[in-house]
C-alpha cells in the first residue's frame, strides 16, 4: 500500500479541517479526491507531503510516516500544490534544473528533457515562468513534480486553468503516469474525475463521505453519474455523516 491514512485530524484553532479520516492508495491506480471548497482536500494532501503536521493520526507514504520521515517521504512522493509556486524569473529549463538539484539528480540533463516532452512544453521551453500563460505554468508545476520520477505523485487540481486542448493531453498523462504509479488527484471537474480515477474519495466538511471503486460507486448509484452522487453525498440536502 502506498499511501495508509488512519484517523487523521487536523485542526486550525478552532476550525477541524479534517476529522477523523481514514483512507488508502495503491500503485498502478489513479485516486480522485473530490469534494467541496473547503473541504479538507489540501489541507490532506498537504500533511501527506510533509508541508504541514496533523494534530493526530497517522500517514504513511511508502511505508515512510509523513510527521517523522519528512525527507524519506519527499523523495518518494512528487507534488503539485493547488497554487504552483514557482519563480517568474527563471527560464523554464533552469527551473527544472532548480529541483533536478534539489533532488541530486545524476542524469539532470536527460530527465529535463524527458519532462519537457512527458509535458508538452517543448515549445515554450526558452521562455521565462513569468511569461507563460497560466496552462503552461501548471506543466511546470508538474514538470516539477515528476522529475525525480516519484513513486507517488499528489497533485492538487493539476487541470485547473487549462484550455479544452491541454485539458485532455495532461489527463492522458496523469493515466500514464498512474499506470505503474499510485497517483491521488484533486479536481471539481467531475467528467475529468470519470475518465480518469479508478478509485473515488469523496470529502465533505472533513469527513470522508465515500470510498471506492469509481465502478462499485456507479453500481450503488445506478443511473446516476458522477456529478449527481457528488451532489448527493456532499449538497446541502445531504445525509450528514
Ligand atoms: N492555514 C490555515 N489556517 C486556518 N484555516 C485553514 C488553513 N488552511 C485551511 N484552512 C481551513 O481548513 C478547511 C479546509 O480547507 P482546504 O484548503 O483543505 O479545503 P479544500 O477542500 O482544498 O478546498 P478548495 O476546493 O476550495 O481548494 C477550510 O475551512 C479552510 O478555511
Amino acid at each position: 500500500m502506498s499511501i495508509a491514512v488512519e484517523h487523521l485530524t487536523k485542526l486550525f484553532g478552532q476550525q477541524k479541517a479534517i476529522d477523523s479520516i481514514s483512507f488508502r492508495a495503491e500503485p498502478g491506480k489513479v485516486m480522485g479526491f473530490l469534494g467541496p471548497n473547503g473541504a479538507g482536500k489540501s489541507t490532506t494532501m498537504r500533511i501527506l507531503t510533509s508541508f504541514i503536521p496533523q494534530t493526530s493520526g497517522r500517514a504513511t507514504v511508502c511505508g515512510f510516516d509523513v510527521a517523522r520521515e519528512a525527507l524519506e517521504v519527499r523523495r518518494v512522493v512528487g507534488y503539485l500544490p493547488e497554487h504552483n509556486p514557482l519563480y517568474p524569473e527563471l527560464y523554464v529549463k533552469e527551473s527544472l534544473g532548480f529541483v533536478a538539484n534539489i533532488h541530486g539528480l545524476q542524469n539532470k540533463r536527460q530527465r529535463i528533457s524527458d519532462v519537457i516532452g512527458l509535458t508538452g512544453l517543448g515549445d515554450e521551453q526558452h521562455k521565462k515562468i513569468g511569461q507563460l500563460s497560466k496552462g503552461y505554468r501548471q506543466r511546470v508545476g508538474l514538470a516539477q513534480a515528476i522529475i525525480h520520477d516519484p513513486k507517488v505523485l499528489i497533485l492538487d487540481e493539476p487541470t485547473s486553468g487549462l484550455d479544452p486542448n491541454q485539458l485532455s493531453g495532461i489527463r492522458k498523462l496523469i493515466r500514464d503516469l498512474g499506470a505503474s504509479r499510485t497517483v491521488v488527484f484533486s479536481t471539481h471537474i467531475m467528467q475529468e474525475a470519470e475518465a480518469v480515477c479508478d478509485h473515488i474519495v469523496i470529502i465533505n466538511k472533513g469527513n470522508i463521505v465515500a470510498d471506492d471503486a469509481l465502478s462499485s460507486l456507479r453500481g450503488v448509484h445506478p443511473g446516476r453519474t458522477l456529478e449527481e452522487i457528488f451532489i448527493s453525498l456532499t449538497g446541502s440536502n445531504a445525509i450528514a455523516h
